[in-house]
Formats: C-alpha cells, sequence, structure tokens
C-alpha cells in the first residue's frame, strides 16, 4: 500500500523495465504497413460508436441506403466491433469468395449459446468440427447426389397439385406441408401427411428462431457479451427470458425427427435416409453412442422454411404479374405436351420456366442479408482495412434490386434472364448471392432448387394463377406486406385463386401416380 508520494515514484530500474515493455508491445501492434482507414461509415458517437445506426427493421433497405450514401463496404463500429456492410456484388465475391480463406467464420452468437443452438451446422466457427459437416452434407447434397431424390421431389409434387385442386385457398399451407415432405423424407425418411403436422412445425418454430438469432444486431447482448452472465430476473435481462423459451423448440428441432429414426432403427423398420446412412455408416443401430455421432448428424430442416419462402414469393408474383405465366404454358405445352406431367428430363428444354425460377429467387430475398460472416484474419479492400474479427453482412436485397444489374427491379420480368429464347448467361444469375457466399454457400441450393423447378414447372402445366377478384366483381390488388425484419423474408399471407387450366389437366392430376418416373 502507498504511505506517501514518494511510495509512489518509481525507481529508474522499475522505470527502464516498465518503458521496455511497452516497447515490445508497440512493436508487436503496429502493423508492417501505415494503418490504413476502415471503410466509410455514418458518423460514430463517443462509447457507443453506431449502436444507434443499427437497424432493427427494415435492415436490408436501410443497410442499402448506407452504401448509397459512403459506398459499397460501408463500416460501422458497434461498441467497439466492426460490422462491414456489403453493399455490392463485386464487393461480397472480393471478399467471401476471392478471400474465403480469411472470410468464412461466423460471428460469435451469444444468443444461439444461451438458447442451447450451437450444434447447428450454420452457426458453427470456422473450425474443423464444421468442416466435418459440411464435407457429410456435401456427400449427400452435392449436384450428382441429389438426382437421388427426384422419386421424392416427384411424389410429394404430385401430392401438391392434388391438395391444390381440392383445396385451393390453402395453397400456401399445402406447399409448406409439401416441400417438408421433401425435406424430412430425405433427412429422416419421414412421410409429413395432415394438415397440422408436427414436424412441419417443429420446423417452422426452429426456422424462426434462427431467423432471430443470426439478425445483426438484434439483441443486445450480442454487443455485449457478458450481460449473458445476468441473472434471469434481473431487469434488462429480457433476452435470457426468451432464450428459455426457444431452448425447448430448438431441443425438439434437433431430437423430435431424430429419435424417430432410432426408434425405427431399433423396430427394423427405418426407410434409407441420409439419417439412417449416417447411423448405419457409424455403426450405430441402437442406442449406444449416439451422442459420438453428434458431430456427423445434420438435425436441421431450416431449409423447409426457406424453400417455402421462395414458392410464396412464386404464387404472390404470379398473382401480381399473370401474364407471365402465358408464355411458360405455351413452352409447358410445347415440350411436354397434354398428356403427361413435368419431370426432371424437361428441364433443359424449359428456358422460359427456368428463367421464372431465377427471376422468383431475384425478386423476392429469401435471407436478405445473407447470413452474417466473420473475418479470421485482417483484411485490405479498396485501400480500406478490415480487422479480423470483423462481422461481414452481405446486403443480398441490395445486389437483387441493383438497376444496373436488373432494369425495372422491382418489377418481375422472367425474360431479363433470357437471350434469343435460352437463359442468357451475360445476366447476373442470383443463385450466385440470393445462396450465400463462398465457403459457407448454401450446401442445399441443388436440392431446394429441383424442389422449386418441379412445382413451378407441374403449377403452370395445369393451373393458372391469378389474383382474387372482389365481392362487386373488380380484379383485387394483391400487396401483402414483406417483413424484413429478421434474418428470414416471407411475404404474409395472401389469397390469389389457382384455377385449373382444363378438364384434360384435371384428369392429369386425378391420374394415379407413377412412383420413381424420372
Ligand atoms: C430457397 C431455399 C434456400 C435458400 C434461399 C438458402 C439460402 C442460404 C443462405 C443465404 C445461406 C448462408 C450462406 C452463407 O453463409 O454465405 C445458407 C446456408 C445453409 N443452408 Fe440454405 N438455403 C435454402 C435452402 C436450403 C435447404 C433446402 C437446405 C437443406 C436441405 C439448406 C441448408 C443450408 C445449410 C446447412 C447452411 C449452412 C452452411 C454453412 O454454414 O456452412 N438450405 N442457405
Amino acid at each position: 500500500m502507498l504511505t506517501s508520494v514518494g511510495d509512489a515514484v518509481p525507481s529508474p530500474g522499475s522505470l527502464l523495465l516498465v518503458m521496455l515493455v511497452l516497447a515490445v508491445l508497440w512493436t508487436r501492434r503496429r502493423p508492417a504497413v501505415p494503418l490504413l482507414p476502415l471503410p466509410p461509415g455514418p458518423h460514430s458517437l463517443p462509447l457507443i460508436g453506431n449502436l444507434l445506426d443499427m437497424p432493427t427493421k427494415d435492415m436490408a433497405p436501410t443497410f442499402l441506403e448506407m452504401s448509397q450514401e459512403h459506398g459499397d463496404i460501408v463500416s460501422l463500429n458497434v461498441l467497439g466491433g466492426t460490422t462491414v456492410v456489403l453493399g455490392s456484388y463485386d464487393a461480397a465475391v472480393a471478399l467471401l469468395e476471392s478471400r474465403s480463406a480469411h472470410t468464412s467464420d461466423r460471428p460469435r452468437l451469444v444468443m444461439a449459446e444461451i438458447a442451447g443452438v450451437m450444434w447447428e451446422f450454420a452457426v458453427k466457427r470456422y473450425a474443423p468440427t464444421w468442416r466435418s459437416y459440411r464435407r457429410t452434407f456435401h456427400r449427400f447434397f452435392h449436384r450428382g447426389a441429389v438426382q437421388e431424390y427426384y422419386s421424392i421431389h416427384l411424389r410429394e409434387c404430385k401430392k401438391l397439385l392434388s391438395a391444390l385442386l381440392d383445396a385451393p385457398e390453402d395453397f400456401l399451407a399445402h406447399t409448406h406441408r409439401v416441400i417438408g415432405g421433401s425435406v424430412m423424407n430425405t433427412i429422416y425418411g419421414i412421410d409429413v401427411t395432415g394438415d397440422h403436422n408436427k414436424y412441419v412445425a417443429i420446423a417452422e418454430k426452429g426456422a424462426r428462431i434462427f431467423s432471430e438469432i443470426t439478425a445483426p444486431g438484434r439483441f443486445i447482448v450480442e454487443l455485449l457479451p457478458w450481460l449473458a452472465h445476468i441473472p434471469t430476473w434481473f431487469p434488462g435481462a429480457h433476452f435470457k427470458r426468451i432464450a428459455r423459451v426457444w431452448k425447448e423448440d430448438i431441443l425438439a428441432v434437433r431430437n423430435v425427427a431424430f429419435d424417430a429414426v432410432v426408434e425405427s432403427m431399433a423396430q427394423g423398420r427405418a426407410r434409407p435416409c441420409m439419417t439412417h446412412s449416417l447411423m448405419e455408416h457409424s455403426g450405430i443401430g441402437g442406442e449406444a453412442n449416439i451422442s459420438s455421432c453428434d458431430e456427423e448428424h445434420y438435425r436441421d430442416v431450416t431449409g423447409v422454411a426457406y424453400t417455402y419462402a421462395l414458392m410464396a414469393a412464386f404464387f404472390l408474383a404470379l398473382a401480381k404479374f399473370p401474364e407471365t405465366q402465358r408464355r411458360a404454358q405455351a413452352e409447358l405445352d410445347a415440350v411436354v405436351g397434354q398428356d403427361r406431367l413435368p419431370d426432371f428430363s424437361d428441364r433443359d428444354s424449359l428456358p422460359y420456366v427456368n428463367a421464372i425460377l431465377k427471376e422468383c429467387v431475384r425478386w423476392h430475398s429469401i435471407l436478405p442479408l445473407g447470413l452474417p460472416h466473420a473475418t479470421t484474419h485482417e483484411e485490405i479492400y479498396d485501400g480500406y482495412r478490415i480487422p479480423a474479427g470483423s462481422v461481414l453482412v452481405p446486403n443480398a436485397w441490395a445486389m437483387a434490386q441493383d438497376p444496373v444489374a436488373y432494369p425495372n427491379p422491382e418489377r418481375f420480368m422472367p425474360e431479363r434472364f433470357l437471350k434469343n429464347g435460352q437463359l442468357d448467361p451475360d445476366v447476373r444469375d442470383p443463385f450466385k448471392f440470393q445462396f450465400g457466399f463462398g465457403r459457407r454457400m448454401c450446401p442445399g441450393r441443388h436440392f431446394a432448387l429441383d424442389s422449386a423447378f418441379l412445382m413451378i414447372a407441374s403449377i403452370l402445366h395445369v393451373f393458372t394463377i391469378e389474383p382474387p377478384v372482389n365481392d362487386d366483381g373488380s380484379v383485387a390488388i394483391v400487396d401483402p406486406r414483406i417483413p424484413f425484419d429478421s434474418a428470414l423474408s416471407r411475404p404474409e399471407p395472401f389469397a390469389c385463386r389457382i384455377v385449373p387450366r382444363s378438364l384434360a389437366a384435371e384428369a392429369l392430376i386425378r391420374a394415379p401416380s407413377l412412383d420413381n418416373v424420372i
């Protein structure tokens, strides 16, 4: 303890030591090149930085406004951490693809930790565990492997057409259930039936939670991780109470379908599926060692919600711009004819239907800000410094609305992707940014696009989608709210009319299925 001023004066020896230590620390922290500036961004306040600039609603449009003011890459200092918004396709490719060795981490997601979501592949840090998941997933979902699931898509799509014929007003619920059927059959060998299917409900809850957890800056605890340690009853600990509720739902995502596979394996009645195959491969037939193969198992089904959002956008686009389907129907009539439904062998002969799929993916950004990446090393881009540990947010919505790449971006115009009746390779392909980037790019995209292609081609072959009619006989305007308040964006429920094109089309739908037709 210091008792006098004299005690506080250090000796020349200790002064020298302190100076030496400081000199070593300074040389270590000094970069090899003079410090470059961070990317430009809104004015930062003392202590809180840009905390108040972080949008909590209309996120993608707000970030686009920042990009329009400050440039392609915008940095925000949020309580000392750097968040960089990538507002253009070129900047996103340069950072997330060309430098993916250093930009494929995920930021720490404290709410995911508290709610017990860290087993989920998509939030894992860029480390060996993630690589192992990714390799396994790739084995079942690469471009060639997904052809194995064509028969599942065909079967589920046929169910969708029948349901649309019987109760067209419930088109969104039917579509959700059928997409759930494709995913659950492929991953777990489980059929999805009934109007309120428990597996679809679980997947939906999981997707909503995941969407909240991955929205940049949604919870204060992401910015101040030490808050995770305050007790649940503490004022302001609302996020902890939310996480407690989520925990149960997340456990259901993780376990309910997986346990059903384990049980059916034990009873010798498991159907071939990804989970069954992985468990057999790791020698797990009963209950022993189930947890030891955790790292090998993909247990998430958020892809159901994403593919459903794509199909909701399809119905909405066609109800708003019904004229676009005439050309698709003429193409389908010429290629497929009246006697059968489309299948995957027709795909290359249907450029306009493929253009509709691309335009659906462009027109509505399902994950408007993708999923956030994080840097593991310092990067220099365009004369700016992006420190290691920065959060990178690709504004996919801004890329999709880029009027240079896509003139009249708000209009649904499949023909923008065509030249001389064929897909035009010179038009930027929205599949290259709406499914993320680089090493983290969505590994389920081939599966999702197969499923969506078949549904779109089949629906247009036998139905016409029209806007609803008001009581006075006038055509209603279809304009549902499309929220941008969390990571996942989907149109809110809306109405449209789905009318069979002809009696022959109805007969095709009613004809018995020919399973495994490819
Ligand atoms: C239209 C449907 C879909 C869209 C728009 C979509 C979009 C995305 C996006 C933007 C990412 C983040 C990529 C990044 O970090 O750069 C992602 C990741 C992921 N998606 Fe998809 N997805 C869809 C369907 C699916 C389906 C059906 C599955 C599974 C069968 C799936 C599985 C995954 C997984 C596992 C990841 C995490 C990858 C990782 O972190 O390494 N997705 N998806």
